[in-house]
């Protein structure tokens, strides 16, 4: 039995069997299916777990309860790593009444088939006895009936039930609560997760942060990773940050090659970079590094360069399959220079350029470097002069 506070029990799962999350985001330690049961005059679960885990998830309730009945299902997110257990859950709970919004009870229907209980919008309360629940929605945090729910006991402690926000890559260990963790490991994980799942929606999380700032917070559980207590203020600046696009003072710079000649660019234009005062550089070969630690790390820093050969004339696709998905992502405030490579009739620089007017939208730095079959001296020179156009813009800011 895992209490987290008062009376609040977490009762999720680990998953450290699946490769990729939404079958897309690696998942090298696994990840976890948070949900947290309220036990009070009225006992009230918040969240389920992937249907896979439902075994466990049953073991873990029953620890806590025994045989008592659950009253209330508050459901704040409808993803299926969180509902999935729903129907199945149902017919063990058969009289649970399920709480949740509009848009909840929609997807309720068209995905389970079942009806909701107790509708609530921003400003709804549920009085659980020694604990009150407040309802704040937070659409598109990131699907359109994502909410959170705030508890706040008598003594004045307040746990709010997040969704997926503030959640983490990364299975829990034995450690749930922040303070008993070494943190190390779910850091950077905790920005990939945000800039992969969240992160095209940095203002409904600017308005979700705002809604939440009338609240002392304790305690955040999210349904992924850890729950934060001593790092609240931390974990909601990360939010404020990655959600306004500040990246930190770096740059990343990201290559497609096949035969290494557009890496050697990439490899001056990083020296000529350092050279000329960024600390913070990293490199990566598209096709060799997962897209989602590329995104993870433009969400942190503010400069990013990116390079590729000319194919079947036009644009090294892995490249132009990472420039969607930045695109995708409505990132603001950075700073883009770009380079490439052709033998015979060059493409991929143009193709870059047309990314950046036309999706990407990043302020353009330097002069793009295209090179033809080999490095030259002259290439190497427009490298380093690329190289350090992006160091001095970022170091003007
Ligand atoms: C399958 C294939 C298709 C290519 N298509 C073109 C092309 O359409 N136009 C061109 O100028 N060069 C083309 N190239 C040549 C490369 O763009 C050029 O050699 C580039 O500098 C390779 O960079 P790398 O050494 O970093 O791999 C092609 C090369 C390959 C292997």
């Amino acid at each position: 039995m895992i209490e987290v506070t008062n009376n609040i029990y977490y009762v999720g799962v680990n998953d450290r069997n699946k490769d990729r999350f939404e079958g897309l985001w690696p998942l090298p330690n696994g990840v976890s299916y948070n949900s947290f049961l309220i036990v009070d005059q009225k006992i009230c679960l918040v969240d389920t777990v992937e249907v896979d885990f439902f075994v466990q998830f049953m073991e873990r309730l029953r620890d806590v309860l025994g045989d008592r009945k659950i009253d209330y299902l508050v459901i704040n997110h409808m993803e299926p790593d969180h509902s999935g257990s729903l129907a199945l859950f149902k017919k063990y709970y058969p009289d649970i009444q399920i709480v949740g919004n509009k848009k909840t009870f929609n997807m309720l229907e068209g995905f389970y088939n079942l009806e909701g209980s107790i509708e609530v919008t921003t400003g709804s309360t549920l009085d659980l006895g020694e604990h009150k629940l407040d309802f704040v929605l937070t659409p598109m945090v990131h699907w359109p009936e994502t909410m959170m729910t705030v508890c706040t006991n008598k003594q004045g402690t307040t746990s709010v039930f997040s969704g997926d926000a503030f959640g983490s890559f990364g299975a829990l260990n034995g450690g749930i609560i922040d303070s008993e963790i070494d943190l190390d490991a779910f850091h950077l994980e905790t920005t990939r997760y945000y800039s992969n799942i969240v992160g095209k929606y940095g203002i409904p999380v600017q308005s979700a942060l705002k809604k939440l700032a009338g609240f002392k917070i304790d305690y955040i559980c999210s349904t992924h990773g850890p729950v934060w207590h001593e790092h609240v203020k931390d974990v909601m600046a990360l939010y404020d940050r990655l959600s306004k696009y500040e990246g930190d003072k770096g740059i990343v710079i990201c290559y497609g090659t096949m035969y290494g000649n557009t890496e050697r660019m990439a490899e001056i234009i990083a020296r000529s970079a350092s050279q000329n005062g960024i600390k913070n550089i990293v490199l990566y070969n598209v096709c060799k590094t997962d897209h989602s630690y590329i995104l993870r790390d433009v969400f942190r820093f503010n400069g990013l360069i990116v390079g590729a050969p000319t194919y079947n004339a036009g644009l090294y696709h892995e490249m132009d399959v990472l420039l969607a998905e930045l695109a995708n992502k409505n990132i603001k405030n950075h700073y883009l220079g770009w380079f490439g490579s052709h033998c015979w009739a060059s493409k991929a620089v143009s193709c870059i350029k047309e990314w950046n007017d036309t999706r990407l939208h990043f302020t353009p730095v330097g002069t793009p470097v295209d090179m033809t079959q080999g490095l030259s001296p002259e290439t190497k020179v427009q490298c380093e002069a690329l190289g350090k156009a992006m160091a001095d813009k970022l170091n003007s800011l």
